[in-house]
């Protein structure tokens, strides 16, 4: 239940706390905000003598935590999320600030220099509204503070140190926690408790009514239709009409005039206080802001319901090569992309003006253009092209999509429906039925890594190996990108042969290749090269439990102690809602899976890779690296 009506300003919105307080958490839960969690790897470590008044230090804090993780949601999900919320709690004494004790003994120094005296306690809290435009975040960010004042008791050494021991100190700022044993501590508080426990709401509520409620304008401004005489509308009525219990408002849609309802209609369904002075003759319909809001079709719903249009017009014009076509400094007339393209004139319209409205294109008098997005990856022959990754979506992925109800009725991949071919193995049977089907596979992994593999390459320090072998290496892309990273390292791909066959049209030109080695096999069945470091990467997910015990057996046996196996993989987080992508791609129903971290390192372990630890890049792939120990025997 949403209680406090701004709190309703932010549903429909997609709202993220960069906290992991469960304290901040529960507040805000209880007051009714649905938001995600992701805490924020903004590290705590501002100079505070930069900051003349300690607030400002809050806020600084508060604020680079919440840009820390609306830049990373920004990469990761290809867009931001709406709006995050950063707080950080610092309490001061004396003129200085505490932030949370390292250890028991710092957590004894906080609490003596409290007892007996009165402190202040600040929250710092950034509101950072996020937008992003060719996927460069825009943020604005506002930002306010709360302070509280909190009286220690007089108190002895031992309620001291019981109270340390008790653990409760340890992650919390001034080292107590006065909603929990801490609070029998205190004397008195004087300003907002919630405050001291983590999150100032009442003030965050304020900040919110102002964002979103400014005054009311004097100005009533027009609201133009084509098919309707013009109408005014005021904004923002007051917290109290837009909680009021009148339901029949609350459900109302503005109705105007030469819309279906009647006026007198829309005057007993919105109550007299809607239905405005007649000016000029018109009726004026006053329609708040906030009634448009709870009526309005639901933006994330949208995004839903016309998602797949917008994939698949992007996947059209990929495939038709518009945007080779505008590739540059082009503008060119519907028409003459029609020519070039060989489509109706009408069709083409559209698709440029859909693409225009996705952003992939510019639409101006003298025709159309690339944006930058689209000159950087959408152009086939582009450094960063992903055209291979976005063919294999619209030609495999997408005919597989199709048939996901029966995908998820009968647990199974739907290769047989979506391509009328049973798929015994994924890789021959499917993806390299034919030679175009191969090619555009291989094209598909090899754009991917071309964005990624530096990530993972650069995840941790290899420069201690001197040779790996990139099990189901492919076109060799990332080899590529090792031994540009780690110059004492020589690579081997390994891939089946009908693979290796054709990976030399995919090797870069000008660049010494000397360093890598391409060798055909099958990773079930063949002797793997040796190496003191293995790869994998997007292998693990495809294949059942079974032939990943054959794999990890094998190469574990192959391992030699001090030797390391290095996955890449997009790696799920323990509730495994996230990230999404991975989320999504596992309704193909390969026979494979995605797994969280603690999965992968189970898995690693079993084979006896020790050490086991994970990077997030941030980017398309993680990376988890494990060494083995001692000699791995197979069963
Ligand atoms: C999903 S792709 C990943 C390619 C590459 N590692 C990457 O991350 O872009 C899996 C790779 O494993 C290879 N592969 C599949 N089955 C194999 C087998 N039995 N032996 C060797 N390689 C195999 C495929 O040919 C393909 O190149």
């Amino acid at each position: 239940m949403v209680l406090c009506p701004v709190i309703g300003k932010l549903v429909g919105k997609r709202v993220v706390l960069a906290s992991a307080s469960p304290r901040r958490q529960e507040i805000l839960n209880c007051a009714g905000l649905r938001f995600e969690v992701v805490p924020s790897r903004f590290k705590e470590t501002l100079d505070k003598t930069l900051f003349p008044m300690p607030y400002e230090y809050a806020m600084e804090t508060a604020k680079q935590k919440a840009l820390e993780v609306a830049n990373r949601m920004n990469v990761k999900d290809f867009r931001p999320p709406d709006v995050v919320i950063g707080a950080d709690t610092i309490v001061t004494v004396d003129g200085m600030i505490l932030e949370k004790p390292a250890d028991k003994r710092d957590a004894y120094n906080m609490l003596s220099r409290l007892n007996g005296k009165i402190h202040s306690v600040f929250t710092g809290v950034a509101i950072v509204h996020c937008s992003s435009k060719d996927m460069h975040l825009k943020t604005e960010v506002f930002e306010f503070y709360e302070e509280t004042k909190v009286k220690f008791s007089d108190l002895s050494e031992e309620l001291l140190w019981e109270y340390i021991h008790s653990g409760e100190p340890m992650d919390k700022a001034g080292g107590y926690g006065i909603q929990a044993l801490g609070g029998m501590l205190v004397e008195y508080v004087h300003g907002d408790f919630l405050n001291v426990v983590g999150f100032p709401l009442n003030h965050f509520c304020k900040k919110l009514v102002e964002l979103y409620y400014p005054p009311p304008k004097d100005a009533i401004h027009h609201v133009k239709h084509d098919s309707i005489p013009s109408v005014e509308t005021f904004e923002g009525l007051s917290d109290e009409e837009f909680g009021s219990s009148n339901s029949a408002l609350q459900n109302a849609t503005c109705k105007l005039e030469g819309e279906s309802a009647s006026s007198s209609e829309a005057t007993e369904s919105l109550g007299k206080k809607e239905i405005g002075q007649h000016e000029m003759g018109e009726p004026v319909v006053k329609c708040s802001k906030d009634m448009e809001n709870l009526t309005k079709f639901p933006s994330p719903l949208v995004e839903l319901l016309d998602g797949f249009k917008a994939s698949k017009a992007m996947f059209v014009a990929c495939k038709l090569k518009v945007f080779d076509l505008l590739k540059g400094k082009a503008i060119l007339k519907t028409k003459d992309v029609a020519d070039h393209i060989n489509a109706s004139v009408c069709g083409t319209e559209r698709l440029l003006d859909s693409c225009t409205a996705l952003e992939l294109l510019k639409k101006t008098k003298q025709g159309y253009s690339n944006t930058e997005l689209a000159d950087k990856y959408l152009v086939s022959d582009s450094e960063n092209s992903l055209h291979g990754y976005i063919m294999h979506a619209n030609d495999h992925v997408w005919p597989l999509f199709t048939h996901l109800e029966s995908a998820v009725r009968e647990g199974t991949n739907q290769n047989h429906r979506a391509f009328e071919k049973k798929a015994q193995d994924l890789f021959q049977d499917s993806y390299y039925h034919s030679m175009e089907t191969k090619l555009r596979f291989m094209n598909a992994m090899d754009s991917v890594i071309k964005l990624t593999g530096r990530d993972v390459a650069t995840a941790f320090d290899l420069s201690k190996f001197r040779s790996a072998c990139d099990l189901g290496g492919c076109t060799g892309a990332l080899a590529q990108v090792l031994i540009q990273e780690y110059p004492n390292l020589k690579v081997t791909v390994f891939d089946l042969p009908n693979v290796i066959e054709n990976v030399s049209c995919f090797q870069p030109t000008g660049q010494d290749t000397s360093r890598i080695t391409f060798t055909s096999g099958d990773f079930f069945k063949d002797n793997i090269p040796e190496a003191d470091l293995y790869i994998l990467s997007r292998v693990l997910h495809d294949w059942p439990d079974d032939k990943i015990d054959a794999l990890l057996s094998k190469i574990s046996y192959r391992c030699k102690p001090g030797c390391a196996l290095l996955v890449a993989e997009i790696v799920l987080d323990e509730e495994k809602i996230d990230p999404l992508r991975a989320v999504l791609q596992s309704l193909s129903m390969t026979e494979g899976k995605q797994r969280s971290n603690s999965e992968y390192k189970q898995l690693l372990e079993k084979y006896g890779f020790t050490q086991v630890q994970t990077k997030i890049t941030g980017n398309f792939l993680d990376a988890i690296l494990g060494f083995k120990k001692t000699a791995h025997t197979v069963n």
